[in-house]
């Protein structure tokens, strides 16, 4: 089984060609999806996140995102405590996944911050999904409840898109179409099917 790690910053369109893996029959990891899950109702995590910041979780409705993230963003220590809680939960399921799929030729895990955490160290291939700065801009202020300096913030937290471009094998642009997207996933597809990835 080969294992391809798709990245991108905040808005580049990771998710749409998430999707796009999917829909050619490509099993994809979904770490974001698999942290709202771990933050949802009835998650056994819930109450080590409420003791470390009061006020953020419900029992029944899982974690006030907009409370947790004006808890942690610009705090990067309170981040990375939540992190501490988090991520060997994700760990585990991420082992549950490749368990699954192992006699899948290819698989994808599709992680925000696949750099940022190391997570580059266990994948076969590296995807990043990119697209011009003033498009992903564009994007995510479109987005409601998001402003300049939000953005500002979290691009400061992440990898820089053109470090992350450097060390791609592959590179998926998102500045024009969907259909030219759709063909750039297909090749990378055909490529780890054909080769030894790299
Ligand atoms: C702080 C939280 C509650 C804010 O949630 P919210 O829905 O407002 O934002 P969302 O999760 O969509 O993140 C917005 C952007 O910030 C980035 N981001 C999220 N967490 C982090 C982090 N720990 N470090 C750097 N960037 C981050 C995301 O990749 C995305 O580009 C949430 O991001 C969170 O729980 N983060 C910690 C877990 C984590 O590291 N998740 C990353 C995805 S695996
Ligand atoms: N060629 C393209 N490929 C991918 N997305 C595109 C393309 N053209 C336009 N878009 C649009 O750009 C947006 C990208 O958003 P998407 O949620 O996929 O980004 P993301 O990288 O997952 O964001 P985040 O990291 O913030 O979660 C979508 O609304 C999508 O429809």
């Amino acid at each position: 089984m080969k294992i391809l790690g798709l990245t991108g910053s905040i808005g580049m369109g990771k998710s749409t060609v998430a999707a796009m893996f999917r829909a050619e029959g490509v099993p994809v990891f979904d770490a974001d999806a698999e942290v709202h899950r771990l933050q949802g109702p009835g998650s056994p995590l819930l109450p080590e996140i409420e003791a470390l910041h009061p006020g953020t979780t419900h029992p029944d409705r899982g974690v006030d995102r907009a409370a947790l993230r004006k808890a942690v963003w610009g705090n990067d220590e309170a981040l990375g405590r939540l992190e501490h809680i988090l991520y060997p939960a994700l760990h585990k399921v991420r082992r549950r996944f490749l368990l699954r799929h192992r006699a899948r030729p290819l698989v994808v895990l599709d992680i925000p911050l696949l750099f940022e955490k190391g997570g580059w160290r266990k994948v076969d291939a590296i995807a990043v999904v990119s697209a011009p700065a003033w498009v992903q801009r564009r994007r995510v202020l479109a987005r409601p409840g998001m402003t300049a300096g939000q953005l500002g913030h979290i691009l400061s937290l992440q990898t820089p898109d053109a470090e992350k471009r450097r060390r791609a094998d592959f590179i998926i642009d998102t500045g024009g179409t969907l259909t030219v997207t759709r063909a750039q996933v297909r090749r990378v597809i055909a490529c780890l099917s054909r080769s030894g990835g790299r």
